[in-house]
């Protein structure tokens, strides 16, 4: 094998995955710039609103039977949903365990990287000692989908404190306030379930229909059961037995003053929760529209209606991007696909892998295990990515844009089970 070096950036699980991927296959010329000051990514709490990490209350949203790396099982002791603080020990177990720490470099943040004429990358990175510069064959992006935030343009002036869901912690600053939340996604139902608790009232804002799930069917993890289903030709099962069980779990959403989805159930990427409808039910929130303007503390609504708050906070997602790539990767803020080979592979560069770019309705490390070994593949000679990428990246696009529902929020929406074992067909192929 030839001696190439790999360029990592971040050191969250997709980081560590990626890294211990490459090892295995023999690629030991390997840096891993992290930002912060510890591995983990956004799994490391932090109250700093400035540092982007989850919210205190934090579980995960996909089981842990489903969210363990196969070689690496998470304690029997961990509950079916387990706790932010209980991923990132998994995190740091798994990075001792396979002497990852050796590869990572912590305060380190790469600011730029531009392809060189010749092949490989220029990386400009900086730490406590200033700006520096270093070369590689390959660059592996893991710096996750969390980071931008979208906040909207809300008409008129709000008076009241705005933040968004990424600088949200923890619900204790919020105790005897009036919350609006806006977003139904995951971050605006967990968010507003645990405002909830603390608030004089809260109210959630959701603009359009969303399929909101309970985490559990019948005494078990939802993606367990429905793992069952797994096979690509049971997809309408999945999606009828879904709609089905929505109907007798959870009934009419218009009855929680929620919208109804209309159309097949996993055109949307799923909220899983468990709370929300029963804190709208004990009348601790509010179900309402899409918010129109503001006037001093008073928002009205879609609907007309109108209430006063103190404080806004937007839960509404965040855009794609790596903005150290610079003009090497377009402009992907209002895509609703983005044109990558497998969600991984630009058709034009090469010596570019983007790991963990995805959003499965299921856990994204694990997937990024599968990639990782597929880019340790491709680098260390044993796989070539094919001639007819951009044909396949257009057939993949076309048929992702007949699934999902067409959103910047779905750019990168994939079938948990089908990106797998699509994953595992292109990694058998070369045996693997
Ligand atoms: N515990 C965990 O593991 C958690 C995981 N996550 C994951 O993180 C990712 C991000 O989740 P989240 O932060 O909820 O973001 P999402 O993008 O999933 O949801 C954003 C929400 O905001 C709405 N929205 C977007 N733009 C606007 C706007 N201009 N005005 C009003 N509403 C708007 C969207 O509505 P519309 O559909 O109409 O665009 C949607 O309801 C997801 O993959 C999620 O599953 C999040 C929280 C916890």
């Amino acid at each position: 094998m030839d001696h190439y070096r790999v360029c990592v950036v971040g050191a969250g699980p997709t980081g560590l995955a990626t890294i211990k991927s490459l090892a295995e296959a023999g690629i030991t010329d390997l840096i891993c710039h992290e930002a912060q000051d510890a591995s983990g990514g956004i799994w490391v709490y932090s109250d700093d609103p400035e540092r982007p990490s989850v919210y205190q209350t934090a579980h995960t949203i996909s089981s842990k039977m489903l969210s363990q790396f196969p070689d690496f099982p998470m304690p029997d002791a961990y509950p079916d949903y387990p706790s932010n603080r209980q991923i990132l020990d998994y995190m740091r177990a798994y990075e001792a365990r396979f002497d990852l720490s050796r590869y990572i470099r912590l305060k380190s943040k790469v600011t730029a990287a531009r392809p060189r004429d010749n092949g490989g990358w220029e990386i400009s990175f900086e730490d406590a000692t200033g700006g520096h510069s270093q070369t590689a064959d390959y660059l592996i992006v893991c710096s996750g989908h969390h980071r931008e935030p979208v906040m909207p343009d809300l008409p008129g002036e709000f008076s009241g404190e705005q933040l968004h869901a990424g600088q949200y912690k923890k619900a204790d600053g919020f105790a005897g306030k009036k919350v609006l939340v806006v977003g139904g996604g995951n971050s605006g139902c967990d968010i507003a379930s645990a405002v909830s608790r603390v608030a004089s009232h809260v109210s959630l804002s959701i603009r359009s229909p969303q399929v909101i799930v309970p985490k559990l069917v019948a005494g078990r993890p939802l993606d367990v059961q429905f793992a069952k289903l797994r096979k690509p030709h049971l997809r309408w099962a999945r999606d009828g037995l879904l709609k089905l069980g929505l109907t007798l779990l959870v009934g009419p959403y218009e009855r929680y003053g929620l919208q109804q989805p209309r159309g097949r159930v996993l055109s949307h990427h799923p909220t899983l929760n468990t709370v929300i409808l029963d804190r709208i039910r004990h009348g601790m929130v509010t179900g309402r529209p899409g918010v129109r303007s503001a006037a001093g503390r008073e928002v009205t609504f879609t609907d007309g209606t109108r209430a006063d708050f103190d404080v806004i906070i937007w839960a509404t997602g965040y855009r794609l991007g790596a903005p150290f790539l610079g003009d090497v990767c377009p402009d992907w803020n209002e895509a609703a696909q983005v044109p990558l080979y497998l969600k991984m592979m630009l058709a034009d560069v090469p010596d570019l892998f983007f790991i963990g770019l995805i959003q499965p309705i299921g856990c994204i490390w694990v997937l990024a295990d599968q990639q990782a070994k597929l880019a340790a593949a491709e680098i260390s000679g044993a796989w070539r990515r094919p001639a007819d990428i951009k044909a396949r990246i257009e057939r993949d696009n076309r048929r992702d844009a007949k699934r999902y529902k067409a959103s910047l929020r779905h750019a990168v929406q994939v079938d948990t089970h089908e990106y797998a074992a699509e994953l595992d067909k292109v990694l058998c192929d070369f045996g693997k």
